[in-house]
């Protein structure tokens, strides 16, 4: 699995957290920034994280804003892109059962780094249920389609 990794400034320290932890679980990933603390604005990355994986270049993102809101709605612009903002490891486990989220997105400001790995490991070692919850996750590509040109 290859997972693609991008934050904004305020999601930065919480990205490299992850970064690390990634690294130690022989994980694979692409950063797509941010590098630093300086102010940036979050739907750049929440675009650039969605688009490596509808592309298919990465199986699956990960998020660090501040909350995890701005840079979750910028990632769910992207047709294809099921993200979710979480802040317990019940919902990271239903984001990927029942949701087959493609992205999950974490907020620095919100939640601690040790539960935020926690979600991140929880998250990254579930898998889809599929059965009732394909048809309804089709659906919400049925409104995407419905509503692009
Ligand atoms: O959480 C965020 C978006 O949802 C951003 O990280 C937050 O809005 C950045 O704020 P500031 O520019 O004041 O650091």
């Amino acid at each position: 699995m290859k997972i693609a990794l991008g934050s904004d400034h305020g999601g930065y320290h919480l990205k490299e957290t992850i970064r690390k932890y990634l690294d130690e679980q022989n994980i694979a990933y692409e950063d797509f920034g941010t590098n630093s603390t300086e102010s940036v604005d979050y739907p750049e990355f929440g675009m650039k994280v969605a688009e490596a994986v509808v592309s298919g270049a990465c199986d699956r993102g990960i998020l660090c804003c501040g909350t995890g809101i701005g840079i979750s709605i910028s990632a769910n612009k992207v047709p294809g892109i099921r993200c979710a903002v979480v802040t317990e490891t019940y919902s990271a486990k239903m984001s990927r059962e029942h949701n087959n989220a493609n992205v999950l997105a974490l907020g620095e400001r919100v939640v601690g780094a040790g539960l935020a790995l926690e979600i991140v490991d929880v998250w990254i070692h579930t898998e889809f249920a599929g059965d009732r919850h394909a048809r309804r996750v089709n659906m919400l590509g049925d409104i995407e389609r419905k509503y692009s040109k």
